[in-house]
């Protein structure tokens, strides 16, 4: 059956579309047709989920009949063996087809630019007015963007209260609970039964945070309220340029990092502690279909004890060294002086951050988000 340059065709147990162009077949079992059936008596349309189970469909379904209707949309209709009727959008189907480059169908849909001093990316691009933010879905979609594409974004002109941090970053996305809070303000006054170094006036080297949660944190919000009377800048470090930086280096290196999982731990309350947060993970964790790098980890910090073997410390700590010593090369840091109105989002799954140290009062403001939550927002754009 010829269709728009198609070639529907039956084969034993499966259906087959094949491009007349280059001969390409795109196959799928009776079982996948009939599991994949979008009538809404099995399938809501709105929220893409499923209402059978797979029992419910008999292991020898396959088509009584078949055809091709031609429409605005062409439509592959089957009558199946038990009488129901599915039907197709074929255009939609091609696209589900694994046969041709599976890895390629789950490439981002986003170039990612890794950057650092040299290729900084410009202000305009990193930068939204809150105003613009607010009150158009373009603001939204620009800040989604800077962070897909540069790891970060600021929105300005933010008013310099806790409140209106919350709501900017609920503008986009929900914040999210966590140990610290929902809203965090990290001053330099003693937290009496925190124990996390960052509320001290300490410099912090640059690092990804939550790397002892088994899903870290998918977005770091900062806005700083009041900042210090001497130093207390933060650093940003771009891990996925860390990541191409060490790749060219010492290749050996990187596919250490990419295949030795390690140990990262936190307790939060110093007395009576009611949690340990403990999780193994990658420094560089690759998208198991696509094979894109997709997430960065990195804390010296937090690590726990490596329960490594004598071969595994010795290598582990060459590669370490020289993980670190790219982190803090001033070529790939950039400082960033945050001040009162100016929201920071960063990709806690790619780039690092970090502060000097400092003097005076300092208050920063901030939150995390899920990763979940801000891919799925990412997603309705076509940036996930
Ligand atoms: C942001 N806030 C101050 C609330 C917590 C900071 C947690 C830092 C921790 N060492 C980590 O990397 O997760
Ligand atoms: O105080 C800052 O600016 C950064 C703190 C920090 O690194 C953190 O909260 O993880």
């Amino acid at each position: 059956m010829i269709w728009a340059g198609y070639h529907v065709s039956r084969g034993s147990d499966h259906l087959s579309i094949a491009a007349q162009t280059n001969g390409f077949e795109h196959k799928f079992t009776f079982e996948w047709l009939r599991d994949h059936c979008r009538d809404p008596s099995v399938y809501d349309s709105d929220t893409h989920q499923r209402s059978i189970s797979i029992l419910d469909i008999n292991p020898d379904v396959h088509p009584f009949k078949f055809q091709v209707i031609q429409g605005a949309d062409d439509v592959l209709s089957i009558t199946w063996n038990d009488g129901h009727v599915s039907t197709y959008d074929l255009k939609w189907l091609i696209r589900q087809s694994g046969q041709e480059n599976r890895k390629q169908a789950f490439k981002s849909p986003i170039q990612r630019t890794p950057w650092n001093i040299p290729t900084l990316p410009q202000s305009s691009q990193t930068n939204t007015d809150f105003q613009e933010f607010m009150d158009s879905a373009k603001g939204v979609e620009k800040v989604i963007r800077s962070i897909r594409e540069h790891g970060f974004a600021m929105v300005d002109g933010v008013e310099p209260t806790t409140k209106a941090t919350k709501l900017t970053v609920e503008r986009m996305v929900p914040v999210s609970q966590t140990i610290y809070g929902e809203m965090f303000e990290l001053r330099n006054e003693e937290k009496e039964d925190v124990s996390d170094s960052s509320y001290s006036n300490v410099a912090l080297g640059a690092h990804t945070d939550t790397t002892y949660y088994n899903e870290a944190f998918g977005l770091q919000i900062f806005h700083c309220l009041q900042p210090a009377a001497r130093g207390g800048a933060n650093i940003l470090v771009d891990g996925f340029k860390i990541a191409e930086l060490l790749k060219k280096a010492n290749p050996d290196a990187y596919q250490f990092f990419r295949k030795t999982p390690l140990e990262a731990e936190y307790i939060h309350s110093r007395s009576e502690p009611q949690e340990h947060y403990y999780n193994v993970d990658y420094v560089f964790k690759h998208h198991p279909i696509s094979d894109e790098l997709e997430q960065f980890r990195f804390n010296v910090y937090d690590r726990a004890p490596h329960k490594m073997g004598l071969s595994e410390q010795r290598l582990f700590y060459r590669y370490y060294r020289e993980l670190a010593a790219l982190i803090v090369d001033e070529t790939n840091v950039m400082r960033v002086q945050l001040h009162p109105g100016t929201v920071l989002f960063i990709d806690n799954w790619r780039v690092m951050h970090g502060r000097t140290g400092f003097q005076g009062q300092r208050i920063m403001s901030g939150c995390y988000v899920n990763r979940s939550d801000f891919i799925s927002r990412a997603k309705v754009f076509d940036l996930a």
